[in-house]
């Protein structure tokens, strides 16, 4: 397992990040290797950010000194774990739940174990993993694609149909913080979260995925009268502080999974910037 830490920036200071300052403090560009379970630590929300990439071998979540400090990772966190590979399997303290593509586990602070497996290793499982801090331990819940709320948004004339796909929400799932779903973007659609918002009470990761190799997202960040990009691939995510716009708009249709933590759980709670405050 590797973990690699993210430190948090002022915005006034991120105004002065060149590209690569930008994309080592807010890109998460390695997350799918096979056979590797691999961590970034940001303390933004303390969030934990990952990807497990099992082939022949079970790969276990194992906990960290130097950042998490407990002796099981979710000993006081609880984590999100969406499957955007091949079918596999999530055992949680021995029970094993399958997960196709596109589904989800919520897993709650306590549990001991977590061990993530491929059906085959020829199509291997692709989990994505997000965990923030927890102070109570709920029930482990399976979400599949179908079990989600579902919202329709945008149109065609603004290249922006979607469905919105929320999977660990309070009408889903009881969590403590954690609030995770997936948008997917209709062929021929390329923007997300325009007009866009922030939202100062929490903070968020962005995973995008479904993207040709030739294929990028141009991540929109930054302060509404200050805005920088990220150009992202397949299955790197972003981090977005609470002080940050996010939108996208990719070079063909895409997939993203989005993750919330902070002082609320209410997907409701953004701030809408107008129009004419972009810059
Ligand atoms: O396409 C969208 O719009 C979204 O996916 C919105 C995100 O879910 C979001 O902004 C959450 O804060
Ligand atoms: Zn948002």
């Amino acid at each position: 397992m590797m973990i690699d830490v993210r430190h948090v920036h002022h915005q006034d200071a991120t105004r002065g990040f060149d590209t690569e300052a930008l994309r080592r403090n807010y890109l998460v560009e390695r997350l799918f290797e096979p056979g590797m379970v691999l961590l970034t630590y940001s303390h933004v929300e303390r969030f934990v950010i990952g990807g497990a990439t099992p082939v022949t071998v079970p790969l276990a979540l194992e906990s960290d000194k130097a950042t998490i400090g407990s002796p099981n990772f979710l000993d006081r966190r609880e984590l999100g774990v969406f499957n955007i590979g091949g079918a596999g399997k999530v055992s949680v303290d021995g029970v094993a739940h399958a997960l196709g593509n596109r589904d989800a586990i919520y897993v709650p602070m306590g549990t001991k174990e977590v061990l993530f497996t491929s059906d085959s290793a020829d199509v291997p499982a692709r989990f994505y993993l997000l965990s923030t801090p927890a102070h109570a331990r709920y029930e482990t819940k399976v979400v599949r694609i179908a079990q989600a709320k579902k919202m329709l948004l945008g149109e065609a004339a603004t290249a922006n149909r979607r469905t919105i796909y929320q999977m660990i929400h309070p009408d889903v799932v009881t969590s403590c913080q954690l609030v995770m779903g997936m948008t997917q973007l209709d062929e021929g659609n390329v923007w997300n979260t325009m007009p866009c918002h922030v939202h100062d009470r929490r903070s968020e990761v962005y995973l995008y995925f479904d993207l040709m190799a030739d294929a990028r997202v141009i991540h929109l960040m930054g302060q509404p009268t200050q805005t920088r990009h990220i150009v992202v691939a397949d299955g790197q995510a972003v981090i977005s502080p609470p002080w940050s716009i996010h939108s996208g708009c990719g070079t063909r249709a895409y997939t993203f999974i989005w993750g919330m933590g902070g002082d609320n759980i209410d997907y409701t709670d953004m701030d809408m910037v107008a129009m004419d405050q972009l810059k």
